[in-house]
């Protein structure tokens, strides 16, 4: 047990922390033994199996990142743009795997990290499970094989506790689709429709965000043509498949190495 690669949870209390809690708990390839909150957090001092109602897992919520850090193997990390770039800048000095599932960053926080991406293992994602990297390969190839008589529009769906629009998983498949038509993502993107806004531009690539309930996370990629339309959709009815796939992220970064990865690597789907 003593030897399985150590793994620190970041926001521990949230509900992706919980669930990489649960998935570690459980796990035969790694063993959590680290987990951090922000400074103030009513978690810091106690064990985090049980504040979560159930036994004793033998850590202790911490805000020192520097130290947690020193003692592991990787760190996933699910919270905040804010929080996400200021651990990145640690995992580079302490020579981490940094497994990222934040969403919403802008540009420069993306930049922090890939700068930090010269010493750690980065291995960042929008969406950490199998079935939507798959769709992602799946969307690139449909828009590929398609013009722009078809129209994309992606929409997805999260829990009303959400607070980046749109998601990460969308912007993920948006690009595939623009990258698969030969365009950039920015320069097509139509992401706020309200009000007389005029036909819809030949070639752009719409995001439509619903938030409500405890939807765990729908994506739908429509390609609308005349008198017909393809629809691919992912539905995550689970929050384990982000977690097993960041903590399948931290055990394929053991040995690989300093750089910026993602699923696609982890998965091996490139060749899709
Ligand atoms: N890539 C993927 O596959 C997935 C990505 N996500 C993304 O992961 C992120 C987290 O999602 P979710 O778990 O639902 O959100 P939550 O709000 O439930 O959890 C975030 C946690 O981070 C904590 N936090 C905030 N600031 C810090 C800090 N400075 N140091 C340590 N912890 C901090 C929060 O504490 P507090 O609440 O007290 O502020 C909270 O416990 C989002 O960006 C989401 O989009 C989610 C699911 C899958
Ligand atoms: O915030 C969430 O919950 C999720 N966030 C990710 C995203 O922004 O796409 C992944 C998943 O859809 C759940």
């Amino acid at each position: 047990m003593a030897d399985l690669p150590g793994i620190v949870v970041t926001g521990v209390s949230g509900r992706m922390g919980r669930m990489l809690v649960e998935t570690l708990r459980d796990s035969a390839q790694a063993r959590l033994i680290g987990a951090l909150e922000r400074p103030g957090h009513d978690w810091i001092g106690r064990d985090p199996g049980e504040a979560m109602g159930g036994a004793a897992l033998g850590v202790t919520v911490t805000d020192d990142a520097l130290e947690a850090f020193a003692r592991a193997h990787a760190v996933i990390d699910f919270t905040t743009p804010e929080a996400t770039v200021g651990y990145a800048d640690i995992a580079a000095q302490a020579r981490l795997v940094h497994v990222i599932g934040t969403t919403g960053m802008d540009e420069a926080q993306l930049a922090r990290i890939k700068a930090a991406a010269r010493h750690a293992t980065v291995i960042r994602a929008g969406n950490m499970s199998l079935g939507v990297n798959l769709l992602v390969q799946l969307t690139r190839r449909v828009a590929a094989a398609l013009d722009a008589d078809f129209d994309i529009e992606i929409v997805e769906a999260h829990h009303r506790h959400k607070v980046d629009a749109p998601s990460g998983t969308a912007l993920m498949l948006g690009a595939a689709a623009a990258e698969g038509r030969g365009a950039i993502l920015s320069e097509v993107a139509d992401r706020a429709r309200d009000g007389m806004t005029g036909a819809r531009e030949r070639g752009a690539i719409g995001f439509h965000a619903l938030r409500g309930g405890d939807i765990v996370g729908e994506h739908d990629v429509i390609f609308a043509g005349e008198g017909e339309r393809i629809v691919l959709r992912h539905v995550a009815t689970d929050r384990a498949i982000f977690a097993r796939g960041a903590l399948k992220a931290a055990l394929w970064g053991q040995g690989q190495g300093p750089g910026a990865f993602d699923m696609v690597d982890v998965l091996g789907l490139s060749g899709l």
